[in-house]
């Protein structure tokens, strides 16, 4: 990275589909040390602006520089290695009998169903990610017998595994029940207490924004509605904008929920 902290700097970044905006003149800065959530309802632009991100989406107008990169300027394979992906959307791609703990080692090598040239150095520190998600006991278990809260903490491990600067972690929730969900987001909520890179959280609800998340994005209709520090984003009036519904917000231990707004007759 060069001597900027900057992540992730997008600069009135456009994003057009015959004559629909996907994204629309977005600037964004992100700094090392901080920890952000992009939030949005359905068809915002959330993946839209993570495809531009990860160099798999080229704007159609505006400069994106991540990691110190100007897309564009840098082979995208390499900026690939230095970026770690989790989203359900992966799931298909993984053999599925393997053992959890060789599907989170192979992501050193970004494979798919290659594991001959894993070692046992690899294997370790694929234990070790793993215990450090609280999922040690499930190393073992093969990979298609395992919960869907199971299974992201994998997709998590697996992507620490090639040692990324950014995680990107595309609604890992989706699916899970409360306990599940709640165990992925303390998994998640100690990865960014004790790491350097920077996450950057996908969801659609805010109630999913654990304490250790820092700054918040919210896009609606391909535009950067607010972009800052957690408290500052996430008003009622910036949320019931969001989502085209009057909300309250609520803060408990770093934590907000959610409850729509009922007006009494
Ligand atoms: N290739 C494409 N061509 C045309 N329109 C597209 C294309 N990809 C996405 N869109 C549209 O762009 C808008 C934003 O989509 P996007 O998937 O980025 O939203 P999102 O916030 O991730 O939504 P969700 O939360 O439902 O996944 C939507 O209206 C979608 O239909």
């Amino acid at each position: 990275m060069n001597q900027s902290t900057a992540v992730v700097k997008l600069h009135n970044v456009s994003v057009r589909r015959l004559d629909q905006l996907l994204l629309d003149r977005i600037d964004l800065a992100t700094n090392l040390g901080e920890h952000w959530a992009l939030l949005g309802a359905n068809g915002a632009g959330k993946t839209t602006l993570l495809q531009v991100i990860m160099g798999m989406l080229w704007p159609t107008g505006g400069d994106v520089d991540v990691l110190g990169h100007r897309l564009g300027e840098y082979d995208v394979r390499e900026l690939r290695k230095e970026i770690g992906f989790v989203s359900n959307r992966m799931d298909g791609y993984l053999e599925q009998s393997v053992r959890a703990v060789d599907i989170v080692a192979a992501g050193k090598y970004a494979t798919n169903g290659m594991y001959a040239t894993i070692t046992r150095e690899d294997e370790v520190r694929a234990q070790t990610l793993l215990q450090g998600l609280a999922a040690e006991t499930i190393a073992l278990r093969a990979y298609a017998l395992l919960s869907q809260g199971e299974r992201q903490k994998v997709l998590i491990a697996r992507a620490l595994m090639a040692n990324p600067k950014l995680l990107i972690i595309d609604e890992p929730c989706t699916g899970l029940d409360f306990p599940s969900r709640e165990h992925v987001l303390m998994a998640l909520e100690d990865l960014a207490q004790a790491t350097t890179l920077q996450l950057l959280y996908v969801t659609h609800y805010p109630d999913e924004i654990f304490p250790a998340i820092t700054h918040v994005a919210i896009l609606k209709q391909g535009k950067l509605l607010a972009a800052g520090e957690k408290k500052a984003v996430l008003t009622d009036d910036i949320l019931s904008d969001a989502y085209g519904l009057p909300v309250q917000l609520h803060w408990q231990d770093e934590r907000p929920t959610v409850r729509v707004k009922r007006t009494t007759p």
